[in-house]
């Protein structure tokens, strides 16, 4: 993989990294505030749920306080003997007096707790037909039995017992309690009708959103609505259709608006929340059945209605937006510095690889130019070496000499002192060499104890020059051993490179055939053996 790969991928890598972690950091603060809000909207249900119980338990208390007046009770017993005499339901005209002095007896607790606490009724029933006798609200309405439309009341008629709950009644619907009236001096011995007071929810919710700063709302089911309340009495419908909502009570305008625009967010009956976005506020919307008296008892029938409850969440959903923006910010700056630093790594450890490349690169190419002994060019190195020297000398027409220098009876070196010392004798030799020539002179090894020099820019009598110097630093040194101190001492031949050369064959031939010469004539001295030219001669 190259170099730029690698970048990219690690940077794709990095970047992906970064994008999931900045993703799931900000789905944990999301899921952190749904669950806040979830919490939230269970305690503002308790909350309603308890108003309920808290307003059933008032019922009851209230109910009980009349209910236990001597007079009331005296007065129902009449009722009871009148309409009984009177052939029993709407009753005659005694019932209608007994009527009218119950209503005026009753009339100072209706009127305070009317006005004091919404009381929205007080009834009268009287047993065993579940009639009603009185009704505070509408005086006017009597003598119709309520078994089938209010259960409440048939079940304190038959036991006895106090009850509470929400009811629909054909007047108003709302939260009841109903007690048992008893008749004088029978105390729970002879039943003869019972008390029941009640009241809507609506002044209740605005309390409760006061007190929690939500909005409370309550919807009561078309099918309940229509089955059991006089039309008279209707609370405004709200939404169409078959199962059309009625709007017992709300606390804020938002509900009737959102019923208005059909911007309710969908409901099947059961707890619901969600979140309803409305002009540019988005809104929690916690949603739960209302059951009444019968539904608390069998949750198998359907609630009634719905309670709404709803408050306004755009400030935490704006926190978490921003919250999120800076999660990506941070998330992008950690990106950009740890791609910074993988830049930075990646750059360092290619300049380590780049380092230790060429050092085996330098390695392996002295290992191929030179030779292990001495350090010197080896043969096929300084082969291509001369080549390249004549092609230049063609060309450029720059002169260049080549010397080919031999150590003299070397083998009796190596007889004498051993292979060893003769391979120190070679090594002395280079340094000798070395030291005798020019930087810019090349020194090969190209045979055992053959060597060739390359002298470029020199011509004719330099070159002579050079041969002499080399020869004679050679013969001036010895090489000191543990054994003996080794007179050292070189043929050279000498000749010049030719621009008629075809090859380097020519002139190592020449040269070694100066070099014959100088070992023929004695050793350790130069022979010279010039091209076949006119104008090439020594010092020309
Ligand atoms: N120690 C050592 N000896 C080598 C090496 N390469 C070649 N030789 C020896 O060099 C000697 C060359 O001997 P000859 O060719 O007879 O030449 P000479 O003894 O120098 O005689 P002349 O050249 O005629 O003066 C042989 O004994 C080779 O074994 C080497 O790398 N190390």
């Amino acid at each position: 993989m190259s170099y730029r790969a690698v970048i990219l991928f690690a940077s794709l890598l990095l970047g992906g990294a970064c994008m999931v972690i900045a993703h799931l950091a900000g789905d944990l603060e999301e899921r952190r505030l749904a669950a806040d809000l979830d919490q939230q909207a269970l305690r503002l249900k308790t909350a309603f749920d308890v108003l309920q119980i808290e307003l059933q338990h008032e019922m009851v208390s209230i109910a009980d306080l009349l209910a236990s007046d001597q007079d009331v009770r005296r007065l129902l017993a009449e009722a009871a003997a009148a309409v009984q005499a009177e052939g029993g339901g709407r009753g005659g005209e005694r019932a209608a007096q007994v009527r009218e002095t119950l209503r005026r007896r009753i009339a100072p607790q209706w009127e305070t707790l009317h006005q004091e606490i919404g009381l929205q009724q007080i009834h009268v029933h009287l047993a065993p037909e579940t009639t009603s006798f009185l009704r505070m609200r509408a005086p006017e309405a009597f003598g119709d039995a309520l078994r089938r439309s209010r259960q409440l009341i048939p079940d304190v008629q038959r036991d006895g017992q106090r009850r509470s709950g929400f009811e629909i009644g054909p007047s108003y619907a709302g939260v009841r309690g109903v007690v048992p009236v008893w008749a004088p001096g029978s105390e729970s011995g002879v039943l003869i009708g019972s008390l029941e007071v009640g009241v809507s929810f609506a002044g209740h919710v605005e309390r409760l959103s006061g007190q929690t700063g939500v909005g409370y709302g309550v919807l009561l089911n078309q099918e309940a609505v229509v089955e059991t309340m006089l039309e008279t009495y209707h609370p405004p419908q709200v939404t169409g259709g078959l199962r059309g909502d009625y709007l017992l009570a709300a606390s804020r305008p938002e509900l009737a608006d959102w019923l208005a625009h059909s911007r309710m967010p969908d409901y099947a009956g059961t707890y619901r929340v969600t979140r309803l976005d409305w002009q540019g506020q988005l809104f929690q919307v916690i949603r739960f059945p209302l059951r009444d008296y019968l539904g608390q008892l069998d949750a198998a029938r359907p609630p009634v209605g719905s309670i709404i409850i709803w408050h306004n969440v755009s400030e935490p959903w704006r926190k978490l937006k921003h919250l999120r923006q800076q999660i990506n910010g941070f998330s992008l700056a950690g990106y950009l510095v740890a791609q910074s630093l993988l830049l930075g790594v990646l750059f360092l450890l290619r300049r380590e690889w780049q380092r230790q490349l060429d050092a085996q690169t330098a390695d392996l190419i002295q290992l191929a130019t030179t030779d292990a002994l001495t350090g010197l060019f080896n043969r096929r190195y300084f082969l291509e070496q001369l080549t390249q020297q004549l092609m230049r000398l063609s060309r450029l027409h720059e002169p260049c000499a080549l010397l080919m220098v031999d150590l003299d009876f070397f083998k009796r070196v190596n007889d004498t002192y051993g292979h060893a010392t003769g391979d120190r004798v070679l090594q002395h030799f280079t340094a000798v060499a070395r030291g005798a020539l020019r930087k810019i002179d090349l020194i090969g090894r190209i045979g055992g104890e053959e060597f060739a020099v390359l002298l470029p820019g020199v011509n004719g009598q330099g070159a002579l020059d050079a041969a002499e110097r080399l020869r004679q630093a050679v013969a001036d040194t010895v090489l000191k051993t543990e054994e003996d101190a080794i007179p050292i001492t070189v043929s050279v031949g000498m000749t010049l490179l030719d621009g008629a050369d075809r090859g380097p064959d020519a002139a190592l031939q020449r040269a070694d055939a100066a070099l014959y010469q100088a070992k023929s004539a004695g050793r350790n001295r130069v022979g010279i053996a010039l091209p076949k030219q006119p104008g090439r001669l020594p010092g020309a």
